[in-house]
């Protein structure tokens, strides 16, 4: 289903390479497995993915490729995601709070967080698992929100929803070229899909988080 007809490398990151299986490709596709540390705490993990994103696409991504798109493990295509998502930046609705006001997004309300975004503020709540956009914009969000992380992790804090609170704040002053609807992330294990979402093209992979996150 993704970008169909045209040139796609997979990087895959990973603490288990020899784990990744080896799937036939199309022409014009190839897998790129990058080994990256582990972390204990799966926050880590996921937080860590900006500061990975961001030293790859120095080393590489802005010599390898036009766009990045960037994605959590734990998803599947269903449906057909092409070139339409591309744009100098992109974020995707996250499926939970589409219909609701900003007031009740789960931003960061805290003030001594960087990821502090106000009560009155703020355009959209934008997914952690789907956003990307040229390297070089990749590159500057990547990097920003990584430093942001460094600085609370200084402070001994961490924002409330960890590398996506940091994406939402980055997303709000930098506004995305692009804001892709939530058939582009959907959880059905969640959320219901409602009738006038007539495909979901990029789903959550059913988990029992609990299992996962302890
Ligand atoms: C669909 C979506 O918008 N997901 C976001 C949401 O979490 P999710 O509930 O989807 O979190 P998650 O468990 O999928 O973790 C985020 C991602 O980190 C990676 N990972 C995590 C744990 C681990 O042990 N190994 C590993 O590789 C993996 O790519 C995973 O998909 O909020 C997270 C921050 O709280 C991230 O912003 C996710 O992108
Ligand atoms: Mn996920």
């Amino acid at each position: 289903h993704f970008m169909v007809g045209h040139r796609v490398t997979y990087y895959v990151f990973t603490n288990r390479p020899t784990d990744v299986p080896r799937v036939p490709l199309a022409e014009g596709r190839q897998l790129v497995v990058l080994e990256v540390r582990n972390y204990s705490r799966w926050q880590d993990v996921s937080m860590h993915c900006m500061e990975m994103i961001s030293n790859f696409s120095q080393q590489r991504f802005l010599l390898e490729v036009d766009y990045l798109v960037c994605m959590d493990v734990d998803m599947k295509f269903s449906d057909h995601v092409g070139v339409e998502i591309l744009s100098p930046l992109f974020g995707t609705l996250y499926p939970g709070f589409y219909r609701a006001a900003c007031e009740a997004f789960t931003y960061e309300r805290r003030l001594q967080f960087q990821a502090y975004i106000p009560r009155d503020e703020g355009d959209f709540y934008y997914a952690g698992g789907f956003f990307g956009g040229s390297v070089v914009e990749v590159l500057q969000l990547t990097t920003a929100c990584h430093q942001a992380m460094v600085v609370d992790r200084a402070n001994g804090i961490e924002a409330v929803w960890h590398d996506e609170s940091h994406l939402n704040k980055y997303l709000l002053y930098h506004k995305p070229t692009k804001v892709l609807s939530p058939e582009y992330l959907w959880d059905e294990q969640m959320l219901q899909r409602p009738p006038f979402l007539r495909k979901l093209r990029y789903v959550a992979v059913p988990k029992n988080h609990a299992e996962i996150w302890n």
